[in-house]
Order: structure tokens, then sequence, then C-alpha cells
């Protein structure tokens, strides 16, 4: 997957780093049919001492469809696959608009949970059309329990009460009165370690602080607490909003900065909308 090889053959692989509201990541251009990058460069790219650095990995690909600007897929640092990711979303978006592949209009990318409408709102901002939540525990996958706005699981602690929603990913979501003291790594570890999440889920701590203002800290699968997750946000105002307990439309306070959510009926797709920076241009010689 080199873009090229120096005089002495070494593999050289450029990237570009990025974040979107501080979940960063390492953005590779694998379009003309690139192959993928392994689980163990995953890795090795993602460490923070010895590699570039990030939360994820995201490969812009070649458009499955007419219509479609481009494809992106999703690793965490510990090299596994994931099936979204909001904040790499809108990084992808405005790498491709940096790049001319993309207009300045409306355009569309495919990710692995289906396509997404992507609206760009200034140089540094853009939403995305993230799909219609699904609460179905079969989908999410979440086994043992049938659908309902709220599950429990007994812990050596006590009861632990959560919501539980696929955005493309798995996630769950705890109501806590104070996310500043909520254990976040303990309990994200506990959840996510439960046979009855069989692939694993990402944990947010959500604090209602307005019917239009939560406060979100997100323990995410196969990286640990970042300081955002796109996903995670969608699904926080999903849940909160399925119990009566936020408006339509909120802002969701994440430690890395803010996301507009929107989420107009149950049966319509929710918009996110956020922040991009891009930070630096790399290349990785393999
Ligand atoms: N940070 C992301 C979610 C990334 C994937 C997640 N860790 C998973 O394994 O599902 C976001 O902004 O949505």
């Amino acid at each position: 997957m080199a873009d090229q090889t120096t005089a002495s053959g070494t593999a050289v692989l450029r990237f570009s780093k990025m974040h979107g509201a501080g979940n960063d990541f390492v953005v590779l251009d694998l379009r003309g049919g690139r192959s993928a990058p392994t689980p163990q460069l995953c890795r090795a790219l993602a460490d923070r001492h010895t590699g570039v650095g990030c939360d994820q990995i995201l490969t812009i690909e070649d458009a499955p469809a007419p219509g479609v600007v481009a494809a992106y897929r999703i690793w965490n640092s510990d090299g596994s696959v994931a099936g979204q990711c909001g904040n790499g979303a809108r990084c992808v978006a405005a790498w491709l608009v940096r790049d001319g592949a993309a207009g300045e209009g409306d355009f569309v990318l495919a990710s692995p949970a289906g396509r997404h409408g992507v609206q760009r709102l200034d140089d540094d901002r853009y939403r995305i059309a993230m799909g219609v939540p699904d609460f179905d525990p079969a989908h999410i996958p979440l086994t043992g329990f049938d659908a309902a706005d709220s599950y429990a699981l007994q812990s050596d602690g006590g009861t632990i009460a959560f919501g539980a929603v696929s955005m493309g990913n798995p996630h769950a979501v705890i109501e806590v009165d104070d996310i500043d003291t909520a254990p976040v790594e303990a309990l994200g570890r506990w959840l996510q370690a439960q046979p009855t999440f069989p692939d694993s889920v990402n944990v947010g701590f959500a604090q209602v602080t307005g019917e239009d203002r939560i406060r979100l800290r997100v323990f995410e699968r196969g990286v640990g607490e970042t300081l955002a997750c796109g996903s995670g946000a969608c699904a926080a105002a999903a849940v909160l909003r399925r119990r009566g307990r936020i408006a339509r439309r909120a802002t969701v306070a994440l430690p890395g900065g803010d996301l507009e959510i929107h989420w107009p009926d149950d049966a319509a797709g929710i918009t996110m909308a956020g922040p991009v920076a891009f930070v630096f241009e790399g290349e990785w010689w393999a």
C-alpha cells in the first residue's frame, strides 16, 4: 500500500493527521484500489510513543457507486475494525473537499454503516447524516434482552442501568449525575467485557444539564476514553430523547468540544454537526 519507495527500498506511506473535537486520526488515501492497512500497521501508526499517535486510522477508498464521492473505513488504535466514526466522517469530508474530489456543495460518503449526506457549514465545520438510530438488540448486538429503553446488569457494586443503540457501531449509554466523578474507565471496561455485548461496546456517560444540553464522556471500544465520540454523541442523544429526557435538538458537550445533534423524529435519520481540523501531513517509512 506504499505511495513510493526510497532509494534503499523503504516503503513510504503518506498520511494526514486530523482531529474532530479532539478525537484524532491518521488518514490514509487508498483510492485506486490500494490495499487496507494490517491491524499491526494500525497499531504502529496509532502508538503515541513510537508512532504518529491517534485514536483511529481512517482510510479513504474508491466510491462504491455513482453519486458517492468516496468510501471510508475505520480502525481503532488497537487494530480492531469499527463500523462507524462520526468525528472521522467529518474529517474525511473535509479531506475530500481540500483534495478537490468533493466540491463545496452537499455530497455523499459511504461507510460500512451505509450512505451519509454531507453538508459543509464552513471551512472548519461539517454536518453528517448519521442514519436512523437502531434500537433492535439483535442489531446492536445486545443478547439476553428484549428491546427496551433501559436495561440493567448486576455488578459487584450494584445495579448498572444503561440504554443501548446501534449507530452502525454498538453503544451503551449510562446516565449519571456528574460526569466529572463518574467511574468512566472502571465501568467502561466492565461493561465492555460483559458477554451480553458479544462485539463489545462503546460506553457513554451522559449528564443531562438542560432539555437541549448533555455533557458526555465516552470510553471507546478499541481505544479507551477519547476527547470526543461523534457516534457516541448521537447514541446518547437518541437514548435520552427516547426516554423524554431531552429535546430533539441538543448540544452534546464533550471534553474536546461541542457537537450539535438533531433527531427530527423517531423514524428519521439523526444529524451531527461539529468541527474538523488538519494538524499536519507526514510520511511513514515502513
Ligand atoms: N470515535 C468514533 C467512534 C470510533 C469507533 C468506535 N471506537 C468503535 O469501535 O465502534 C466516533 O467519533 O464516532
